[in-house]
């Protein structure tokens, strides 16, 4: 009678130390889902595992913010989420990040500001810019804080700001973007300024991408990727997106999937497919956008199982040393995070959104590197042309109302590059952008910084009107699937438990009929093959709803398993399986019986305690739900095994002395003597609350009453939930003995008219036995 049924299956995720992401967590305590079957199609503006056929409707739009407003709010409390304000244009910072300690010897790259100069004057509370001083080894101070080669006025907290470059010849270039952050400012810093709003604005199902932008070498990986020490955006993003969830006040139910994916050499790879050769993955145009075939997605349910499986992923990636950067990305690299989220079940307003982090490949100069690293450069430079002119046309597009110089409508060259095809749903306006443009602080590199900065300008005048990503047939959701899903497990739950439930009272009559009469025990034998199938159905079952449970998110405590499904349930059953087996069979049935429920009662247990904590939602139910929850269970537990501990004594088998005294729990302690109230009392005599206690004898008194007083309160509460649980055995009882007088009494109305039939069949006999000797008399 084994059902079938799909369980949540868990992902097979190694741990490795070296990873820059944050609170890496052990094997076994991961849970996720691939959904290889429903993610082989994704399409990139329909939600990704439900192919071509989705249709998405657009909501609301926004617009006019001060593009610094919603920055500064840092992601203390999700109680302060306002709803994001949304910026009408692609919002671009750069950050110049601090000179290395390799990079040190040329400084004399850097420009001298002349001692007789007066301007360009470096305020000392800005020094930093010239030489930079963070903690770390990769850094250190400029010999000569007189160097320099950028400044950023206005410092980083307004909205715009205008970046010089200050050449020997006097040329000076100034750029404005939305904010410049020099060496001094941290990557969290940045977060809680510029990308914050965006993870708010993907959790409240808008489009959202941070595109890291920039020569090679200029930090574009360690603010994205990070290191140990300085996190980057993507932990940062990640973990803001769980911290959303659980802080959101809004009741919501969450489901998050991530991919990640790589452009090698214009190849799209699949960094968290672990099959080698690596599957394809192809890009097609459906009728609701793009669509990516053969891409692996990955149900996420905490931040720490997104950074292993990130881990995981690096390892796959490709990266070189190039002239200018030992550990330089030789391919663009692009984190996803799908967001399903839904108000309940009577809301059909179903977003799904997604949060889009890359971190580009670095434009360099080919001829400087070997011919496999040109190679590789040759394919980057390409795919970043095409990224510009991709931009160019966007902001042309912008300034000429969707129509070309010539008055034609504007040719976007996406499919000119992998990079841009993957790119084109955060482009093309739907969506909130950041561009983060990572620039060096060297001199040398003035010239590709120059680009960067023609790159961002040009990217600041895109247009976009991101809206919410709503879909109209939820049941394309895989929020929807699950939902339906435990749903399905849950009937099928309480399908097995009535079966169970019928197993037990047939067991009864049973056992109730061969007491009575070894002969007339047709109602059949106990079968404990099918009882056992059942439990471990049960369990399976059980199992399995969790598994799928903490698949979706709560932002607030949700009815759970829990209520549906009694932490205890499973364990009742048991328990009442295992009291009704008091009267039936032998003492070796019995022996039998008393280790096979102690086994059973000790797995439930597991199963229940686990129940308690895993099927707590992330949010946290409150640590007292679960000591009463498990204080209940040691009740329950208590008294059986009190119950059991008078079997196996009686027995007097020393095995099962062995065994109760192996069990987890122990049984409840026996009430103490002294009434509760009198206990209290003789320790407010013995340690009045107002004076000190000195003398150690009486210290030793209080600390006996306090142990008694602290058993006894034990005893207590074991003993009130014993008392529940005897009372309900008793009920159960009171109807088993109503059963078996029913019985009895059909049993003796069936003897009495057998012995009826019985006397009158002897009368017959005799009869006809008289008739038979009446006869041979008269023959002979
Ligand atoms: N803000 C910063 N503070 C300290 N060190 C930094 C900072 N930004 C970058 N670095 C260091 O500069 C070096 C190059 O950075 P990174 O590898 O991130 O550059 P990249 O732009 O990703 O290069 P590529 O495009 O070649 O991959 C690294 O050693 C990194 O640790």
């Amino acid at each position: 009678m084994k059902r079938v049924f799909r369980s949540a299956k868990k992902a097979d995720s190694s741990n490795n130390n070296d990873s820059v992401f944050p609170d890496s967590i052990p094997k076994s305590s991961l849970v996720s889902t691939s959904n290889p079957s429903k993610s082989d199609i994704n399409s990139v503006n329909a939600p990704p595992h439900s192919g071509s056929t989705m249709s998405i409707s657009s909501r609301s739009t926004a617009s006019g913010v001060d593009p610094c407003e919603s920055a500064r709010n840092t992601p203390t409390s999700a109680k302060q989420f306002q709803p994001t304000r949304l910026q009408t244009n692609v919002q671009v910072c750069a950050r110049i990040r601090p000179v290395l300690v390799s990079e040190s010897k040329e400084t004399d790259s850097f420009f001298k500001i002349p001692k007789r100069r007066t301007f360009l004057p470096i305020p000392s509370s800005r020094k930093s810019l010239t030489g930079i001083t963070q903690s770390n080894n990769h850094s250190k101070r400029c010999p000569d804080e007189t160097l320099v080669a950028w400044d950023v006025s206005g410092g980083s907290t307004t909205a715009s700001q205008a970046i010089q470059i200050q050449k020997i010849q006097g040329r000076t270039h100034s750029y404005t973007l939305d904010k410049v952050f020099d060496s001094s400012i941290t990557t969290q810093q940045i977060y809680n300024e510029s990308v914050h709003p965006l993870v708010q604005a993907a959790m409240e199902g808008y489009h959202s991408t941070v595109l890291a932008y920039g020569q090679t070498s200029t930090g574009k990986t360690y603010t994205m990727t990070g290191t140990k020490e300085s996190p980057g955006l993507i932990a940062l993003c990640i973990k803001d997106c769980f911290r959303f969830v659980q802080q959101n006040e809004e009741p919501r139910e969450y489901l998050f999937r991530l991919s990640y994916l790589e452009v090698y050499k214009e190849h799209i790879r699949d960094l968290l497919n672990s099959k080698t050769p690596p599957e394809p993955v192809r890009l097609f145009d459906g009728p609701n956008g793009l669509i990516i075939r053969g891409m692996k997605e990955e149900v996420v349910t905490s931040a720490q199982q997104v950074f292993q499986l990130l881990q995981q992923g690096e390892q796959r990636r490709q990266v070189g040393a190039t002239h200018m950067n030992q550990h330089s990305s030789r391919s663009h690299v692009m984190v996803r995070l799908w967001i399903e989220s839904s108000g309940g079940d009577q809301d059909d307003n179903t977003r799904i959104s997604s949060l889009s982090l890359v971190d580009l490949a670095g434009s360099e100069s080919v001829r400087l590197n070997g011919a496999e690293r040109r190679e590789e450069g040759h394919y980057i430079n390409k795919s970043l042309m095409t990224l510009g002119q991709v931009v160019l046309s966007l902001s042309d597009l912008s300034s000429n109302n969707g129509v070309n110089k010539n008055g034609k409508e504007q040719h976007i060259p996406y499919r000119d590059s992998k990079l841009t095809r993957l790119l084109q749903p955060s482009l093309s306006g739907n969506a909130q952008m950041l561009l983060l443009c990572c620039i060096s602080p060297l001199a040398s590199h003035l010239e590709e910084s120059h680009n960067t900065f023609k790159f961002a300008t040009r990217a600041k005048r895109i247009e976009q009107k991101a809206t919410i990503q709503t879909v109209q047939d939820k049941d394309e959701t895989l929020l929807q699937t699950y939902r339906d899903e435990i749903e399905d497990l849950k009937q099928q739950l309480a399908e097995a438990k009535e079966q169970k439930r019928q197993l037990l009272e047939l067991q009864s009559v049973s056992s109730t009929a061969k007491i009575l009469s070894s002969t007339t025990s047709t109602l059949g034998a106990l079968n404990y093959g099918e009882m056992e199938t059942a439990t471990e159905e049960i369990q399976e079952l059980v199992e399995a709803i969790q598994n799928m449970e903490k698949l979706i998110l709560k932002s607030r405590p949700h009815p759970s398993l829990e209520e549906t499904l009694p932490v205890s349930s499973m364990l009742d059953v048991t328990l009442e399986s295992l009291l009704q087996s008091d009267d039936e069979g032998t003492d070796d049935d019995e022996e039998m019986l008393v280790d096979e429920h102690i086994g059973r009662v000790k797995s439930d247990v597991a199963i229940c305690v686990k129940s308690s904590t895993s099927s707590r939602s992330p949010a946290g139910d409150s640590e007292d739900e679960l000591h009463s929850e498990l204080s209940r269970i040691r009740g329950l537990l208590g008294s059986v095994l009190q119950r059991r501990g008078v079997v196996a004594s009686q027995m007097a088998s020393p095995e099962k002395e062995e065994i109760r005294k192996n069990l987890v729990f122990a049984t409840p302690p026996r009430l103490p003597q002294t009434p509760d109230r009198s206990l209290s009392e003789e320790l407010d005599a013995a340690m009045p609350f107002d004076e000190p206690i000195e003398s150690e004898e009486k210290k030793a008194e209080v600390e006996t009453l306090r142990k008694q007083l602290e058993e006894y309160e034990r005893a207590t509460t074991m003993c009130k939930a014993d008392s529940s649980f005897l009372q309900k055995q008793l009920q159960e009882k009171d109807k088993l003995l109503e059963e078996v007088s029913n019985l009895l009494e059909a049993v003796e109305q069936r003897q009495a008219q057998l012995e009826n039939e019985n006397a009158l069949l002897k009368q017959e006999v005799d009869s006809l036995k008289k008739r038979r000797s009446g006869t041979s008399i008269n023959r002979s």
